[in-house]
């Protein structure tokens, strides 16, 4: 049978490499086609030389007809705009498409619009399918048109979600406690993410104002069936990829740990890329490096009887090209793991 043609455009960024990465590995997939306007022309292994022997392709131009021509899938791995400059286009000419990018993360239009700027094709955010795999797999298998989950709403949605919708946490005292390594930035340096000023430094950003807060919200509040607003801080940590997340809130009324872990044992017990990990124990960002694990533990806290999660993941695998190939598996009737299936390195 032949395999689906699938394109990566914006191949050359850090979450574009990692699309590459897994594509080139994965059973189902012909990787026929990756992209970048200002590396057209140049061979991927000059531009990533670990990747030497396992691709041959050179870069062609961002264009849209291009990607049309060659491929039944496109994964958008682009900045924010620049996505929905292309995603009408690659829908009209019958692909399916995942984007990495917040363009089509959001059904409430006027939330995108607060926090990004004006939206180029609203007319279709009704129709894009919110890609969180573990939660939305029925819709995502039948959309053309994928809104990959932000790497931080990920992390914090998954452990947060089947608790909120099981009306087990407090939503008024809900606090999200991010740490995201460098390569969630992207390729660019930039003052903030240098070497220099990031290597032995540990620091919040965006406090207050972070553009994943109103993502957040908005599937909590579907979840839960009323508004609901997060307290979320992220950090930078001097670390190339990973990102742990500590949730805290306090438990509804009558509700204890016992229900909390059968809530997320079934939420999650046949989730092939959930790991739970009972007993307080606390996952690391060391154990789902490179994978598409996401890792969760729980415990009360005696003294204030708050609820405190904890979530690990890989900012560029789960938060980012692992989890859109997982949505690609849903959409194409593949095996949920095709592809995402690698051992984890255990240190
Ligand atoms: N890094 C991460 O951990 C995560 C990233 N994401 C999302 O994935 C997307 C890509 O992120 P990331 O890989 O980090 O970003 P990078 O900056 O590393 O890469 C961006 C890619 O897009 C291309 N590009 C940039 N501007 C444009 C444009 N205007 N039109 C067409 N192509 C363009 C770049 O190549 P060229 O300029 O040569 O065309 C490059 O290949 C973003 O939307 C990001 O929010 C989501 C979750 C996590
Ligand atoms: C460390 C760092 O800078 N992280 C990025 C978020 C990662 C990401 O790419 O999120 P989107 O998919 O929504 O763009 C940030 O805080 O903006």
């Amino acid at each position: 049978m032949a395999k689906l043609r699938a394109a990566v455009v914006g191949a050359t960024g850090y979450a574009g490499a990692e699309l590459v990465r897994i594509l080139v590995g994965h059973p189902d997939v012909d990787l026929t086609l990756i992209t970048s306007r200002k590396q057209a022309g140049q061979d991927y292994e000059t531009i990533y030389p670990a990747l030497k022997k396992f691709v041959r392709l050179a870069c062609a131009d961002s264009d849209t007809a291009v990607v049309a021509e060659n491929a039944d899938v496109a994964f958008l791995a682009l900045p924010h705009k620049a996505s929905m400059a292309m995603a009408p286009g690659l829908l009209g000419a019958g692909l399916r498409v995942v984007d990495l990018s917040a363009d089509f993360r959001f059904k409430n239009q006027a939330a995108y619009e607060a926090h990004y700027q004006p939206h180029s094709c609203a007319h279709l955010l009704q129709a894009a399918v919110y890609g969180l795999c573990e939660r939305f797999a029925n819709q995502i298998a039948r959309a053309d048109l994928i809104g990959n989950p932000g790497c931080y709403p990920t992390s914090v949605l998954l452990p947060l979600l089947p608790l909120v919708e099981a009306g087990l946490v407090d939503l008024t005292t809900l606090v999200a406690d991010c740490k995201s390594g460098v390569s969630g930035a992207g390729r660019e340096a930039t003052s903030t993410t240098h070497f220099c000023h990031v290597n032995e430094s540990f620091k919040p950003y965006k406090v207050g104002g972070h553009r994943h807060t109103p993502e957040i919200d908005e599937n909590l509040s579907i979840a839960a069936g009323e508004s609901v607003k997060i307290t979320f801080v992220p950090h930078l940590i001097p670390m190339t990829r990973g990102m742990q997340s500590t949730i805290y809130t306090k438990l509804s009324a009558g509700a204890d740990e016992p229900q909390v872990r059968q809530c997320l044992e079934s939420a999650y017990g046949d989730a092939p890329f959930i790991r739970l990990l009972a007993g307080g124990r606390a996952p690391d960002t060391l154990n789902v490096r490179g994978t598409n694990f996401c890792d969760i533990g729980w415990a009360v806290d005696p003294g204030s009887g708050r609820l405190i999660l904890m979530s690990a993941i890989d900012n560029l695998v789960k938060g980012a090209a692992g989890q859109a190939v997982q949505n690609m598996n849903l959409m194409f009737g593949f095996a949920e793991t095709a592809g995402l299936d690698a051992v984890p390195y255990p240190l």
